[in-house]
């Protein structure tokens, strides 16, 4: 079987967040199960595309709206990454350092799509499955079934992943014209609310609809930021299937990021000398839990409730506990945990930016790692953390849910808790100390989540299986 995924971030070559993990590792397990699994991203010029040699495999021009812009498909050449990597290149559209936050960000998107669109046209053969991810790619199901140039395709299965519903991609009906020419009648498919919506128009057009945890399409028929309605309409074909994690990547013995590497039999000298490192680089004491959050600095993430959980916890718990955050997202949230280094003497450090090694040393170098999210698909935070012995501090949604279990039930490995509001997270920090110093169950709770097996296997495996459902 060939499976075609088509992503904005695919990981290690353009990475944002957790959309870049999921396609950078399962089409690897797919193809370890038997299928040509091949991944096609826009050509940012990123560090891995700088350094990196690629073959053009094709090379056309397309119109946008009004303008006419080259493009050409390259092949990485190594094959490095365990399935074929195609990016388009789009001069003067995608050959952007970043992948998203510009002003033309619907037309980068819409480009691509029509490129990745034209480019498989002119394959001699057809993929089996075409696997859209998140609403960049979500034209994509609609033009394969209406678009007037794209009838060779129209029997081709499409896929949707939703990642995260709360981006939609919304554009209004004044850019009709920049989307290739189709049956006209069908054009209500494109709308929701008044506006082109991608991942609307995807969730209603793609053959199968899936989400990246079982509860969080559960979530989505109550709450899916104004799709509610649609998502229960379709349900006959979604499916929730939980991410995995990539385990060459993420393991602590192996990882290179990591100062010691440790596995589960050598986990507290492991931690206790990545922890070191930590605290030195942070001014933090070592001697004290050490509770930390990676992320996007948004409101979906909880990340707006850090200041006041940090400064209240540090004033109730004077040299009990130390935070550290890693970030960057809304200014405002940037700022305000910035003021609240300034505040505080001593506890607390923040990192803003972007940092992958800092990352992995956090994971390894930190006791719990702390997710206050409104809002969250998956999470793959929490599972990283689990592998690298730091339990999980999170709150009980979507596939948070779905994958931490409270250290007062039985087996329990993490921490729950029920509102993303201060005062829960406050009691859940007191919870986390009095943890901390229950070194026994400490330990055991440490092991047991260490020996959770998140891999791709069975996930990878339900894909396909649902894939196989279509034919
Ligand atoms: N400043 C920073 N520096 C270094 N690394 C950073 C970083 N900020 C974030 N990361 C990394 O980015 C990834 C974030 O993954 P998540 O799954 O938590 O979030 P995201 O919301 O992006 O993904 C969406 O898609 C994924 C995949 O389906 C879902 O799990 C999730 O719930 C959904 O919101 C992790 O690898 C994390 O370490």
């Amino acid at each position: 079987m060939e499976i075609l995924h088509i992503s904005a971030e695919c990981y290690p070559v353009a990475k944002v967040g957790g959309l870049g993990d999921v396609v950078g590792a399962l089409p690897k397990y797919q193809h370890q199960l038997g299928s040509i699994a091949k991944v096609v991203i826009p050509a940012y010029r990123t560090k891995y595309f700088e350094t990196h040699e690629f073959d053009v495999v094709h090379q056309a021009g397309m119109w946008l709206g009004h303008d006419w812009y080259h493009f050409n498909v390259l092949k990485e050449r190594s094959n490095e990454l365990g399935f074929d990597l195609y990016l388009v290149d789009i001069p003067g559209l995608l050959d952007t350092p970043g992948v998203y936050g510009y002003p033309n960000d619907t037309e980068r998107f819409l480009a691509f799509q029509i490129a990745v669109l034209d480019w498989i046209n002119e394959w001699q053969h057809l993929p089996d499955v075409i696997h859209c991810h998140d609403h960049h790619t979500g034209l994509i199901p609609f033009l394969l079934s209406y678009g007037y140039k794209y009838t060779r395709l129209k029997e081709v299965p499409s896929v949707l992943t939703i990642h995260n519903a709360q981006y939609q991609g919304q554009f209004g009906w004044d850019k009709l014209y920049l989307i290739p020419s189709f049956d006209l009648w069908k054009s209500g498919l494109l709308d929701w609310g008044g506006a082109i919506n991608p991942l609307a128009a995807a969730i209603k057009c793609a053959w199968r609809v899936t989400t990246v945890s079982p509860g969080y399409l559960e979530e989505l028929f109550s709450n899916a930021n104004g799709l509610e309605s649609l998502i229960s309409h379709e349900r006959g074909k979604t499916i929730g299937i939980l991410n995995g994690i990539d385990t060459l990547v993420w393991d602590p013995s192996i990882d290179t990021m990591l100062p010691l590497n440790y596995d589960i039999d050598t986990v507290n000298e492991g931690k206790q000398e990545n922890k070191q490192r930590l605290c030195e680089r942070f001014g933090l004491d070592s001697s004290l839990p050490l509770i930390s959050f990676i992320g996007r600095l948004v409101g979906d993430k909880g990340a707006d409730l850090l200041p006041e959980i940090i400064s209240r916890s540090l004033h109730e718990l004077p040299g009990e506990v130390n935070f550290l955050v890693l970030g960057s997202g809304e200014p405002h949230v940037e700022w305000s945990l910035q003021q609240t280094r300034q505040t505080v003497s001593y506890g607390f450090n923040v990192h803003i930016g972007y940092n992958e090694p800092l990352s992995h040393l956090i994971y390894a170098g930190s006791d719990f790692l702390l997710m206050p999210s409104r809002v969250e698909p998956c999470g793959l935070n929490q599972l990283y953390a689990l592998r690298y012995g730091t339990v999980p501090m999170v709150r009980s949604t979507g596939g948070l849910k779905d994958t931490v279990v409270d250290f007062g039930d039985k087996n329990g490995f993490g921490i729950r808790f029920n509102q993303a509001g201060v005062w829960d997270v406050c009691y859940s920090v007191k919870r986390a100390i009095e943890l901390y110093h229950d070194t026994t169950h400490l330990q055991a709770v440490r092991l047991q989540g260490m020996r959770i097996d998140h891999s791709w296997g069975s996930s990878a495996q339900q894909y396909l299986d649902m894939y196989n459902s279509m034919k």
